[in-house]
């Protein structure tokens, strides 16, 4: 079993990071943490604090000339703006003004949507700042810090992960649009909003400067895919063993999040059951699946296909141009506490949620095959694989679907082509108020379901 634990505040002098548990091996260097955490600072929209504080990373336990131990892996994340807080921030007991003026001055007006309020009736202060220096999601550069690791792990077993945003907003990538691979992640990195739809990230700059110029903030949904996996990751027989249970809490549990899909998700509920599944089929030899609603996992198992999960994110809380709240310390109505913030900051959610992807599959990897050195857990993942009997093997990627003995040539009993297709991104309800289910509205790309373009691939939604 993996365990981490991530430790630090907003301003304070580092973050902490642990995972324990990871076999010996794994090839990992300072520099491939700082390319992560370099990663979760972009996008547009993120503010000023990204362009001035660095990320320090130190490895300081685990890693040795550049490979894992097998001893727990000790990550330290340093910020350079700590000089500027050692008053406030410190641990040390403080006399006089430092508690009262400038930086150490008390934050009596909660911000609506943090855990401010909250969290001072909780942990017993009259004041925010105790609060939100843990809820911040600065904190996140501690979890892409060990996301990084257990990436490497899975990367030795052929397993890749990928992440990009499919949503701001109202704005959102059109049904059709290609998923990315792992080798467009350069690509990925390279947008603004780490969009793979260079017309929908055109119109995703123009909503987040939108937003900036009305003094507002915005949300959105990512998605992460890993392909390669195995099949049998995770267990139908325990709730708290079934894979995607494990990526819903990993994934909820980063700050902000809201909502989570497993494929399809919510989509799904809206069709026939003969049009929500992945039929089965024997290709060459193999069985293979026609297409991806469920989006890799099956009873609470990985199988094979690409796993695909979103995460929805609401809108950055703290607004430019406040929300109403009171002041605890007078009692009065009150503009709640801003100083800056970001406006939009799902691009780099996306990359927390795929490091915290990678460390649920690293810790089912390591369930399922165990291993105290990477070596070890590679040979009883091939013994495995190489063990399920040759009538029961199945296949990555989708296939080509043969047609029903009750359908006309090339069309399917539902009206979709039978070449493969992978359909169906929907946000919940869309920017025009439409619900999932509802009819197009006009000029709308098709729904899930309509027909594929002929000449589809797999790997298209
Ligand atoms: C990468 C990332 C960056 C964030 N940046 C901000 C920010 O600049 N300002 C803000 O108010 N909230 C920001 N948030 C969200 C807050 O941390 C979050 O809304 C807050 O903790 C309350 O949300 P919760 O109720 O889900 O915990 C960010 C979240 C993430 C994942
Ligand atoms: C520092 C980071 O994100 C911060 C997360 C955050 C919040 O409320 O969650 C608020 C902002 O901090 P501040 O209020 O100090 O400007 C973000 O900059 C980071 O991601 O490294």
């Amino acid at each position: 079993m993996l365990r981490w634990l991530t430790a630090g505040e907003s301003h304070g002098p580092e973050l902490i990071a642990i995972l324990e548990g990871l076999p010996s091996g794994i090839p990992v260097s300072v520099e491939n943490i700082q390319t992560d955490l370099a990663r979760r600072k972009l996008g547009y929209g993120r503010g000023a604090r990204m362009k001035f504080e660095q990320d320090e990373v130190s490895l300081s336990g685990g890693i040795v000339h550049g490979f894992t131990l097998g001893s727990p892996v000790a990550i330290r994340v340093g910020n350079t703006e700590w000089p500027k807080w050692t008053e406030v921030m410190g641990a040390a007991p403080v006399e006089g003004d430092a508690k009262t003026t400038g930086r150490g001055a008390p934050l009596t007006r909660p911000r609506p949507g943090h855990a401010d309020l909250v969290g001072m009736q909780k942990y017993g202060f009259d004041e925010a700042r105790p609060i939100l220096e843990r809820a911040s999601a600065r904190e996140t550069a501690a979890r892409v810090a060990l996301g990084a690791v257990a990436r490497n792990f899975l990367a030795e077993l052929g397993i890749t992960l990928v992440s990009h945003t499919l949503s701001i907003g109202p704005v959102r990538v059109p049904e059709g649009s290609p998923l990315p691979r792992p080798s467009d992640v350069d690509t990925l990195d390279a947008d603004p909003l780490r969009c793979f739809d260079p017309a929908t990230s055109a119109l995703m700059v123009a909503e987040v400067d939108d937003a900036h110029k009305e003094g507002d903030t915005l949300g959105g949904v990512v998605e992460v895919l890993a392909y390669g996996l195995p099949p049998g990751l995770g267990s139908h027989v325990h709730w708290d063993r079934r894979l995607d249970s494990q990526l819903a809490a990993a994934l909820m549990g980063i700050q902000a999040i809201k909502g989570v899909e497993v494929g399809d998700g919510f989509l799904t509920t809206t069709r026939r059951g003969s049009r929500a599944h992945d039929e089965l089929f024997e290709v060459d030899g193999e069985i293979g699946r026609s297409s991806d609603r469920a989006g890799g996992t099956e009873g609470g198992m990985s199988t094979g296909t690409v796993l695909r999960v979103r995460a929805g994110m609401k809108p950055i809380a703290t607004v430019p141009h406040s929300l109403r709240t009171v002041d605890v310390q007078t009692g009065g109505a009150a503009a709640a506490n801003h100083q800056r913030s970001d406006v939009c900051a799902v691009p780099a959610a996306g990359v927390v949620a795929e490091a915290m992807v990678a460390l649920v599959l690293a810790n089912a990897v390591q369930e399922k095959f165990g291993g105290d050195s990477v070596r070890e857990t590679k040979r009883n993942l091939d013994s495995y694989l190489a063990a399920i009997p040759a009538s029961l093997r199945s296949g990555h990627e989708t296939v080509q679907a043969p047609e029903r003995d009750d359908e006309a040539p090339g069309e399917r009993s539902d009206g979709t082509s039978a070449a493969p297709v992978r359909e169906g991104f929907d946000a919940g309800t869309s920017g025009d108020g439409r619900t999932p289910g509802d009819s197009p509205a006009p000029g709308d790309s098709p729904a899930p379901g309509d027909s594929a373009a002929p000449g589809d691939t797999p790997g298209i939604r």
